[in-house]
């Protein structure tokens, strides 16, 4: 869940030096959010009422839908988003109502790449998958990318396909 403050969602915290690891919280929309998700696909401005609408939107999803920052207090305001991954959690009828995660919208600043920033976002939407009882946790990415997701723990299974509309 999108949480409006972080004493909301204290499972989901994670600090590591100077840079937490917590879920996104509405404010978060004035620390560089959304141009640090420009680095991954097309993501205009939104005004702040419109980041609101859709930040309620993807809470009323609950713990089926977590978003995590990784924030570094010490950068400007404006900047301190360092890092982003999105978990979102597919409820079935197979495997007696099993759980699927789903890991999404990976990022990290292109100044802060190679810090292990990326290393701990995925593995931190990991973790949550399995404390919510997924029975697996899978995502689609480029072949550029097997080896980093390798290295969050990830193997190669099946092949992606796509509609693009
Ligand atoms: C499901 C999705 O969202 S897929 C989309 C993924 N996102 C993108 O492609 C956006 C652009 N790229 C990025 O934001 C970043 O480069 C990321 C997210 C891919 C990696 O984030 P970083 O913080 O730089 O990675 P991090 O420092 O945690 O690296 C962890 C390990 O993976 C390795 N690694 C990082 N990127 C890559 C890569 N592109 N290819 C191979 N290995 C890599 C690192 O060398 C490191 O290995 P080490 O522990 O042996 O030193």
């Amino acid at each position: 869940m999108a949480s409006s403050s972080p004493e909301s969602a204290p499972a989901a915290a994670e600090t590591d030096g100077s840079v937490q690891i917590r879920r996104l919280e509405v404010s978060d929309r004035e620390k560089g959010f959304l141009p640090l998700l420009s680095q991954l696909s097309a993501c205009p401005e939104l005004t702040a009422s419109e980041f609101a609408a859709c930040f309620a939107d993807l809470a009323a999803l609950g713990d089926d839908h977590v978003i995590l920052v990784a924030e570094d207090p010490a950068a400007a305001p404006e900047r301190r988003i360092l890092a982003t991954g999105c978990l979102f959690v597919e409820r079935k009828f197979l495997r007696g109502g099993g759980k699927v995660g789903h890991v999404e919208d990976v990022v990290v600043d292109a100044a802060a790449r190679g810090r292990g920033l990326g290393l701990r976002v995925v593995r931190r939407l990991v973790e949550i998958s399995k404390e919510a009882g997924c029975y697996k946790v899978i995502l689609d990415c480029t072949p550029e990318l097997r080896a980093y997701y390798a290295k969050c723990g990830f193997v190669e299974k099946g092949v992606q396909m796509a509609i693009y509309f």
